[in-house]
């Protein structure tokens, strides 16, 4: 019986924040899912690279609950999506803010949608830019930004709502060097505080992995997860972390990887 309990435990299945089974979906005669099969461990940052038009945009917004799929099952942390609360990152933050709307406005969006409260709304819009340390005038609208920090007031309004999950889709490709640093840097110091699960799809094969304690690398359609790779870098990761051997060793390996799938 002891031995039974033991067994049972070991093999129980990890805490997954996503767990997707039986995936299948198609654009008219285009297979891009046929019987997907993931899970992923809790608090990680999970990053998500694959051949161009290989279906990852499809993937996170199948996963958030944005777009239907034709057949499987999804659950966030065990719960069917629609029961989850899940914050969304979008690549063009010029189309997802609302720019009739301030910069504050557009952060507490989703609790004014939910029937929160004026007092509330403002209590955690408050919290939130205080433990973030954002210092921007909340009262302007979006398009007076730059865009970093178009997109950091983005992630601030994925936060508000307090989600189980964050889904980011390529939350770097709209902005110049510079900025991407400033926003990877936050969103690093957002998850280590929060430690909110992260899915993030990055184009960028180094940015995959530098803020990743797994990334995925998919195939060409139909898509198969190719590999899941393990990046175990101390945070905060640095400027030091992109000369370190792991860093280096690590991303060499997943190009490898995505070279061989070309290659098929
Ligand atoms: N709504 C749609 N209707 C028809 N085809 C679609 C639709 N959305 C995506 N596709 C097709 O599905 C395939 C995968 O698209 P998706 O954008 O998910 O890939 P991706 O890997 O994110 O692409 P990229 O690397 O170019 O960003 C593409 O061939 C695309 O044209």
């Amino acid at each position: 019986m002891v031995a039974d309990a033991i067994t049972n435990q070991q093999i129980a299945p990890p805490e997954h924040f996503v767990s997707v089974q039986g995936l299948c979906k198609s654009f008219g005669e285009v297979v891009l899912y046929d019987n997907f099969n993931l899970d992923l461990a809790n608090n990680q940052l999970v990053s998500v690279f694959g051949p161009n038009g290989c279906g990852k945009s499809t993937l996170i917004n199948m996963i958030s609950g944005l777009m239907p799929f034709d057949q499987g099952e999804i659950r966030i942390h065990g719960k069917p999506i629609r029961r989850a609360r899940i914050g969304y990152v979008f690549q063009n933050y010029r189309d997802a803010m609302l720019p009739w709307l301030s910069a504050y406005d557009n952060i507490a969006y989703p609790l004014r949608v939910k029937g929160v409260g004026e007092r509330e709304c403002r209590d955690r819009v408050e919290q939130l830019i205080a433990t973030f340390n954002i210092q921007l005038d909340l009262k302007r609208y979006p398009y007076s930004f730059s865009g970093g920090q178009q997109q950091l007031i983005s992630i601030m309004r994925a936060l508000v709502a307090d989600p189980e999950v964050l889904f980011l889709d390529e939350p770097f490709s709209a902005l110049d060097f510079e900025t991407t640093l400033f926003v990877r840097d936050k969103l690093q110091e957002i998850f280590m505080t929060t430690q909110i699960p992260m899915f993030m799809v990055v184009h960028n094969l180094e940015e995959a992995v530098f803020l990743a304690d797994t990334i995925l690398l998919l195939s060409k359609r139909p898509t198969r997860l190719v590999e899941r790779v393990a990046f175990n870098a101390p945070r905060p990761r640095t400027f030091e972390t992109l000369s370190s051997p792991e860093f280096v060793e690590i991303s060499r390996y997943c190009l490898e990887i995505f070279r061989q799938e070309m290659r098929k």
